[in-house]
């Protein structure tokens, strides 16, 4: 599913926080956001989301105007991934996962065949099998995260939007998770904030400042060291390591 970004712009508390964003996510394509903190990334994540409603422009799914659409709807096409989802604590790691399954499913009746065979793969992708029965208020943040990211994959969606999905998860997990991101075939617009990680994973990146999208394109171009300083105020020499990936070294 293709993902269009027209003019938009978002406005809360008196202030326009997502400013004239046009953007494309191409069918398939992994894209990260990035930008420093306050520059309006979730903002912008929820908008595409349908969970807020641009005060300007438009979200399109396909070509197809998302304005007014139910969630139910919305959700059919896509999955959300909060940055820090909060669940009901008397619920099982297995129920919420099964949470994904609820746009398609008739309100009066239970999981069918298919349902519990999506929920059981989402489980397995994650790691979380042997933890299916754990109630979620004792699991650790990595394993909420985890959790979510199951639930968000049970929906089986056109396209997953997460908004720092890495931030709880070890080293390998991050890795799995970025792996996972890069080699789906579902359209992926996911919030980072490790630099060299989003160059590594991400076909093309979105660069937010102050609301506005200041580059967009394949990291190598918009990675560049006068950007990183200018947006995220910092100085960093940029290479490649021994795999041909970009590095980082921040000074
Ligand atoms: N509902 C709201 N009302 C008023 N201001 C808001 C609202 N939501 C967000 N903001 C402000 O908009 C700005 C952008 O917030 P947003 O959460 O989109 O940034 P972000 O780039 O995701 O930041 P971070 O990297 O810290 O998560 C911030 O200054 C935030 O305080």
């Amino acid at each position: 599913m293709r993902i269009s970004i027209e003019g938009l712009d978002w406005a809360a508390g008196g202030r326009t926080i997502v400013r004239d964003v046009t953007a494309e996510i191409p069918a398939g394509a992994t894209v990260g956001l990035i930008g420093p903190n306050g520059s309006g990334k979730s903002s912008l994540l929820r908008c595409v989301a349908g969970l807020r409603t641009p005060s300007r422009g438009t979200v399109r799914y396909d070509g197809d105007d998302i304005r007014g659409w139910s969630a139910r709807r919305v959700a059919r096409q896509a999955a959300f991934v909060e940055q820090t989802a909060d669940t009901h604590s008397e619920l099982r790691i297995a129920d919420i996962v099964a949470l994904g399954r609820t746009p398609f499913r008739d309100r009066w009746r239970g999981l069918g065949g298919t349902d519990r065979a999506v929920i059981d793969a989402a489980l397995a992708r994650m790691e979380l099998t042997d933890l299916a029965d754990r109630q979620w208020r004792t699991l650790s943040g990595g394993e909420r995260q985890r959790a979510h990211i199951a639930r968000a994959l049970a929906q089986q969606p056109w396209a997953l939007l997460l908004d720092e999905p890495t931030n709880h998860l070890d080293v390998r997990h991050q890795l799995d998770l970025l792996r996972l991101l890069a080699d789906t075939d579902q359209t992926v617009l996911v919030v980072l904030h490790d630099l060299p990680l989003a160059a590594r994973f991400c076909d093309r990146l979105l660069m937010l400042h102050h609301g506005s999208l200041v580059a967009a394109g394949p990291p190598e171009q918009v990675l560049t060291a006068d950007r990183i300083r200018d947006v995220f105020e910092v100085d960093a020499e940029l290479g490649r390591d021994s795999t041909g990936s970009l590095s980082l070294t921040y000074r």
